[in-house]
């Protein structure tokens, strides 16, 4: 029908319309030589002094020799593994490093461009938690991982890095089909300046081998602070991230009257995993703190006055073609299985998850325009797919940079409801 595909272009337009947004953003910094002092106690408890600006490799070896061989998190397990991860670290009671990231102005720089609207007075505020210093010497490297959310507010990653002599290092980002390679051995045009990344934890990234010298890193946990909730949402700038399109293509669905004639949710496949504690955290948490475009998404629907919320999806077990989903409102530990089961009973079937509701697809893809047989289901069109399965496996992180004990990366969507 005319009609049909003249919805699917609109439909097309507006999965076109959700634009990249950056999930990493690098760059260097000079510092005065003071801030590139750090002291450190070695294995003995002796205190010594290093200037990172002039250090020697042989003052760098000593250095090396204080600190602990790095583990990383293999599931749940801390694990010591050379062919996964060859590098010293030294824990923060161990040193005291004169680098302040108050003072480097790292964050007032990189917020508003990793986060979306990022601004004065949105009542988003960013805390930064030094967590390791971490020493790469020839032959070192950090295969690929992700880096273990330690609190549902963990939504990033700064790696700072010190300006010793090294070549090779490269870290190597990854995500939704886009890579970077941040080449910190090439970045810093003397020794007082650093080079910086910071990026969303649940990208994937790895250290390749250094080949000489001493790549010396302090990494960093970013997490939203707690603030007033009261002061959020409306006051986001969204002038550097144009949501305009995205808009203006839902406008055109929405007003539409062949679009959804009997309601339901616009759905979106939403494009990076969140931090949540299995069976417990709620995925409304997670409003207004989305990263990147799953932000820009959210913040266009409710321009256009939609309803918004962020929940899970599952597929039913029994749907063939994935055109049934459960939509949970929390964290539902299903631990490896991302399909919901359902039960028959009576007559009809049940879903076994409290507070779970039952959708069935409409849409290119869905066959039929106008599942007769789903009256009883609110409808949901899928602008932005589900991944496979969801995306909503709530595995351990296969490899992360430490044991992952009480949180899980999850991929929720979001749904924006459609009144008739
Ligand atoms: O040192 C680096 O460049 C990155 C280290 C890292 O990925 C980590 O510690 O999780
Ligand atoms: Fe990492």
């Amino acid at each position: 029908m005319a009609g049909e595909s003249d919805l699917e272009r609109k439909i097309e337009t507006a999965r076109l319309a959700v634009q990249n947004a950056s999930a990493w953003v690098s760059g260097t910094v000079k510092l005065s030589s003071q801030n590139l002092h750090m002291f450190y106690l070695n294995k003995a408890n002796d205190a010594h002094f290093l200037n990172l600006s002039t250090a020697t490799s042989t003052q760098l070896d000593v250095l090396t020799a204080a600190c602990d061989a790095a583990t990383f998190g293999r599931a749940d397990e801390d694990v010591l593994d050379g062919s996964y991860r060859k590098a010293h670290k030294m824990d923060t009671e161990k040193f005291s490093s004169k680098f302040s990231l108050e003072a480097s102005h790292i964050l007032p720089t990189v917020l508003p461009q990793l986060l979306v609207g990022f601004g004065k007075n949105d009542g988003r505020e960013v805390e930064a938690e030094l967590y390791k210093l971490n020493i790469y010497g020839e032959g070192g490297f950090f295969r690929a991982h992700k880096d273990t959310p330690r609190s549902s507010k963990m939504f990033g990653s700064l790696v700072v890095v010190f300006p010793t002599p090294h070549t090779g290092g490269h870290l190597v980002l990854r995500k939704n089909g886009e890579e970077f390679t941040f080449k910190s051995d090439q970045l810093p045009s003397s020794r007082d300046e650093i080079a910086y990344i910071a990026f969303f934890s649940d990208v994937e990234h790895e250290v390749l081998p250094v080949t000489s010298g001493h790549r010396i890193t302090l990494t960093y946990n970013l997490y939203h602070a707690d603030s007033d909730k009261s002061t959020k949402t409306s006051r986001l700038n969204l002038d550097n991230h144009d949501i305009t399109p995205l808009k203006n293509a839902l406008s055109d669905l929405v007003n539409d009257p062949k679009f959804m004639p009997n309601g339901g949710y616009i759905g979106f496949g939403l494009r990076y995993d969140y931090p949540v504690v299995p069976n417990k955290t709620r995925f409304s948490e997670f409003l207004d703190l989305l990263k990147g475009e799953d932000l820009m998404v959210q913040k266009a629907c409710e321009a256009l006055g939609l309803e918004v919320s962020i929940r899970g999806a599952l597929d039913e077990a029994n749907s063939y073609e994935r055109t049934h989903q459960a939509l949970v409102d929390h964290a539902v530990d299903l631990s490896a299985r991302s399909q919901v089961d359902v039960e028959e009973g009576d007559g009809s079937w049940a879903v076994i998850i409290n507070g779970a509701e039952r959708v069935a697809q409409v849409g290119p893809g869905a066959g039929d325009w106008n599942l007769k047989e789903d009256k009883d289901r609110e409808h949901v069109l899928w602008v932005t797919p589900l991944e496979e399965d969801g995306g909503y496996k709530m595995n351990y992180i296969a490899y992360g940079n430490q044991a992952e004990l009480e949180y899980r990366y999850v991929r929720p969507c979001l749904v924006a409801k459609l009144r008739r």
